[in-house]
């Protein structure tokens, strides 16, 4: 669904990507997780036609959205990570203009605002002006009017951030639920456990440059299945194993303090760039 070859993205001095490849596959959930300034936001922007590249070719669908842009555009919706709804007029309003604004029939628009209020349950606000809405309930607005004109494809550029615990919880449930209705989703993200929580696969990129892509499973499995953290000389350490028994066998007779957890997929980010995610 979507296929991104060689994108190169230079800023004057700054070169925000330096060649990425990615192949995001019909119905998966693919997370793109990085530190602040490793190129997320740009390449979102790329893929959805708000930014052009210096180099390289980005498919949504099979439309190059550089040359083919008013067709590659039908097949997504976006979800960017500004709170960008018009806060002056009502849920309802707010996506009735999306409606318009992609030639949906008349028609057709009042059902599906109504279909996807309730999928998003946001039914009991539908009259309410934006304003008055929690800013969960606005990140649950913004992926139904990403909804509206039914897109293959869904972009989600840090779609829980500055929500609390409970409410991220709650927008993960809704994008699973998204994603068994057979919508492809790419999602930016430097939350770690936003990462292994909800992708098939995640790519890690730093610096403009992708520097891992599998399933979190292969990702954390590649550093071992148990991690030892212990402060050496004032130095945090990590140490992998691949067993408890062998984890246990380390542990026997050292007095320094410790603590035995499993691998996690910011132990594998680390491990490739030196450096964590957030
Ligand atoms: N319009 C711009 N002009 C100049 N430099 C830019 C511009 N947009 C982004 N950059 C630079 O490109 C690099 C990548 O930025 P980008 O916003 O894509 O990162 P990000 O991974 O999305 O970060 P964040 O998690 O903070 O949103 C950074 O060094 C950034 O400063």
């Amino acid at each position: 669904m979507i296929q991104v070859r060689n994108l190169v993205k230079t800023y004057k001095d700054v070169k925000a990507l330096k060649g990425v490849n990615v192949h995001v596959k019909k119905g998966e959930i693919f997370a793109y997780l990085g530190p602040n300034g490793a190129g997320k936001t740009t390449t979102i922007r790329i893929l959805t036609g708000l930014t052009r590249a210096t180099a390289g070719t980005c498919l949504i669908n099979g439309f190059d959205i550089a040359t083919q842009t008013g067709d590659a555009k039908k097949q997504y919706g976006l979800v960017p990570q500004a709170i960008n709804l018009d806060q002056e007029l009502t849920v309802q309003e707010n996506l009735l203009i999306h409606g318009w604004l992609y030639h949906m029939a008349s028609s057709d628009i009042a059902g599906r605002v109504n279909e996807l209020l309730d999928y998003v349950e946001l039914s009991p606000k539908k009259k309410s002006l934006v304003k008055t809405l929690s800013g969960g309930m606005k990140r649950r607005l913004m992926i139904a009017r990403a909804l509206l004109h039914s897109p293959g494809v869904l972009f989600l550029d840090e779609p829980t951030v500055g929500l609390d615990a409970a409410i991220r919880r709650k927008i993960w449930t809704l994008i699973k639920k998204i994603q068994q209705q057979g919508t492809t989703i790419f999602l930016t993200t430097h939350y770690i456990e936003e990462a292994e929580f909800l992708a098939d696969r995640v790519a890690f990129i730093d610096q403009g440059s992708m520097v891992a892509l599998d399933t979190p499973a292969n990702l954390m499995a590649a550093r071992g299945a148990w991690a030892i953290d212990r402060l050496v000389a004032d130095v945090m350490e990590t140490l992998y194993f691949k067993t408890r028994e062998e984890a246990d066998t380390f542990n026997t007779n050292r007095s320094e303090q410790f603590t035995l957890r499993r691998v996690n997929l910011e132990d594998a980010f680390l491990d490739l760039t030196g450096k964590k995610v957030k």
